[in-house]
C-alpha cells in the first residue's frame, strides 16, 4: 500500500488489442493493422499482449462502411444476446464475435484495452475519443499522448452524452479508445495521416507499458470537448437537403461557433447563421459518412477534466 492518500491503485492493463477496419473504407487503421500482423515488431511492448485485429473484415473486402448496418453501432444489448440464428445481419453476427473473443463486454474477462482506429473526410486533426470522463486511465493516457506529440495537437472528444452516446466495437474492452484522424477521404489513403495515427498509437502503447511496469503518473488535467448536440442540414418537406456547409464553417472543424455566424449556405445563396445562444466547438464538419444520419456537424463544448494520481496495484 502507499502511504500516500491520493494515489489511485488501478488493475494492470496487459491486454490490448488493436482494431483497424471497423469501417470498410477508412485505409490508415485497416492498412496499419495489416501491416502489424505481418510484423508485429513495432507494437510489442514489455509486459503487454497485444492482438491487432480487423474487425469488419467483409467491409474492408468491399471497401464500404458496413455491410448490412453499422458495426460501430451495433454493441447493444439486445444485439448481444441475441440468438444465433440464420439470417442475422452480418455485422450483428460480427459483433457477437467480437464479443466473445475480446469481451464479454462488461465483464471481468474483457480486455483491458480497445484502440479502435478511424478515419474522417472532416478537417479534425488528430482526435482522440473518450466513452466516459471518469476513466483515469484513459484521461492519463490521453495526457500522456496529447503531451508526448506537442507542438502538434491532439483533441480529445468525450462522447458520454446520455441520448447522443453509442455502442461502439471498442466498448466491448474496459478502457474504450478511439483514434479519428483526418481529414482522409473514404477508400483513401493519404501518408500524413497515416504516420500521425501510427504515432498516436506508438505513444499510447509506451504509456501502458509504464504503467504496468510500476511507473506512477500524477495529477493531471485534460482539455476535453464534450458532445453536446448533432446539427442535420437543412433540409426540404421531401426530406432533401437544401444547403451546404457554409465556406466560413467548412474545415473549421474545434474554432469557435458564435451566435450569427454563418452555418450553412442554400443551393440559392442564402447564407443561414448559428443562433445558439453560447459559443460552442462545431467537429465531425460535413463527414461523409454522417449524410446517412442526417448529421451535417456535432457541436460540443469545451471542459477540463482532472484525474487522479494512478499506478498498478500490486497483488
Ligand atoms: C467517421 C466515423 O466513422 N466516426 C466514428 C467515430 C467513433 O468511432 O466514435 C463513428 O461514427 O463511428
Ligand atoms: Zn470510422
Amino acid at each position: 500500500m502507499s502511504s500516500r492518500t491520493n494515489v489511485s491503485c488501478l488493475h494492470e492493463a496487459k491486454r490490448v488489442a488493436i482494431f483497424g477496419g471497423t469501417h470498410g473504407n477508412e485505409m490508415s487503421g485497416i492498412t496499419l493493422v495489416n501491416m502489424w500482423k505481418q510484423n508485429s515488431a513495432e507494437i510489442e511492448r514489455n509486459g503487454l499482449l497485444i492482438k491487432p485485429f480487423i474487425s469488419n473484415p467483409k467491409a474492408v473486402e468491399k471497401c464500404t462502411r458496413y455491410i448490412d448496418t453499422d458495426l460501430n453501432r451495433a454493441f447493444t444489448p439486445e444485439n448481444l444476446s441475441a440468438p444465433d440464428v440464420e439470417g442475422l445481419l452480418y455485422e450483428v453476427q460480427r459483433a457477437k464475435e467480437i464479443n466473445r473473443m475480446f469481451g464479454h463486454k462488461g465483464s471481468s474477462d474483457a480486455y483491458d484495452v480497445i484502440f479502435d482506429l478511424h478515419n474522417t473526410t472532416s478537417n479534425m486533426g488528430s482526435t482522440l475519443i473518450l466513452e466516459s470522463s471518469t476513466d483515469l486511465f484513459n484521461l492519463q493516457m490521453v495526457h500522456y499522448i496529447k503531451k508526448a506529440m506537442a507542438p502538434h495537437t491532439c483533441s480529445v472528444l468525450l462522447n458520454e452524452h446520455p441520448q447522443l452516446k453509442y455502442s461502439t466495437t471498442r466498448s466491448v474492452a474496459k478502457h474504450p479508445i478511439g483514434l479519428e484522424v483526418g481529414p482522409q477521404p473514404q477508400g483513401v489513403l493519404r501518408s500524413n495521416v497515416f504516420e500521425s495515427m501510427r504515432t498516436i498509437l506508438k505513444h499510447a502503447l509506451d504509456f501502458n507499458e509504464f504503467f504496468n511496469s510500476g511507473v506512477e503518473f500524477p495529477p493531471c488535467t485534460v482539455d476535453v470537448f464534450r458532445v453536446q448536440e448533432r446539427m442535420d442540414y437543412p433540409r426540404d418537406t421531401n426530406g432533401n437537403i437544401t444547403a451546404m456547409v457554409h465556406p466560413h464553417l467548412q474545415d473549421c472543424d474545434w474554432e469557435p461557433l458564435n451566435r450569427g455566424d454563418p452555418m450553412f449556405l442554400t443551393f440559392d445563396g442564402r447564407t443561414i447563421l448559428y443562433e445558439g445562444a453560447n459559443t460552442v466547438y462545431p467537429t465531425f464538419i460535413n463527414e461523409a459518412a454522417y449524410y446517412e444520419k442526417q448529421q451535417a456537424f456535432t457541436t460540443t463544448c469545451r471542459e477540463i477534466l482532472a484525474a487522479n494520481a494512478i499506478r498498478k496495484a500490486f497483488k
